[in-house]
């Protein structure tokens, strides 16, 4: 089944790594030094960015080897969180969470070794509870928030601030591993 592709994940990101092997997709790691751009909607920077980075390290993958790679984004009333770039941001952007929704948009790209390239992306949609300054000031000082989309990870401290969540829960953690499953069998059993 899933245990039969091998993925060369462009990705620095520790969790995604630990969602592919968490469901025993043979992993090895090749970060992309990709520079991450802004484009005109969410979505498009989501799957741009991932594409980006999957395209970077072409080279690097193994005859029998698939590039994966991915770009999660916080949305925020039509506006993009990415990861803070201070502790003051941090806090701000956990304010504007606190009490409210938000969208989490993951872009993913799949380049095959017949040189097709598979990319889409995946929304989560999330309600953080009340947050009280205090809880947000104790929360940014963790250090938790800093390398995070919207500056929380909810497979951390982050989870006690989650009041619901619906849609898939790893898109939220940075990879939508169920759709990356369906794409994988479907695009290999074209091949
Ligand atoms: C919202 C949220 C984000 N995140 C993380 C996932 C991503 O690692 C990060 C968003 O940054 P990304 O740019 O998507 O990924 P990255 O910089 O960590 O790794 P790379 O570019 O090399 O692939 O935020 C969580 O871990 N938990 C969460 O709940």
């Amino acid at each position: 089944m899933i245990d039969r592709f091998k993925i060369l994940l462009a990705s620095s990101s520790p969790r995604r790594k630990e969602i592919l092997q968490m469901v025993g997709v043979g992993v090895r790691i090749f970060p992309s030094d990709a520079e991450e751009k802004i484009y005109p909607t969410p979505e498009e920077t989501a799957v741009r960015n991932a594409e980006l980075k999957a395209l970077t390290v072409k080279d690097k993958a193994k005859p029998d080897e698939i590039i994966l790679a991915a770009d999660t984004i916080v949305v925020f009333n039509g506006k993009v969180l990415g990861k803070p770039s201070n502790k003051q941001e941090a806090i701000e952007f956990l304010k504007k969470l606190s009490s409210n929704y938000h969208t989490v948009i993951t872009g993913f790209a799949l380049f095959f070794p017949n040189g097709k390239l598979v990319s889409g992306l995946e929304k989560t949609e999330v309600k953080f509870k009340r947050m009280s300054l205090k809880e947000i000031e104790w929360y940014v000082e963790t250090g938790e928030p800093m390398d995070k989309a919207g500056a929380y990870g909810i497979q951390g401290i982050g989870a006690i601030f989650i009041e619901r969540i619906e849609g898939d829960y790893f898109n939220v953690m940075g990879l939508p591993i169920g759709k990356i499953y369906d794409i994988l069998t479907l695009e290999t059993k074209l091949l």
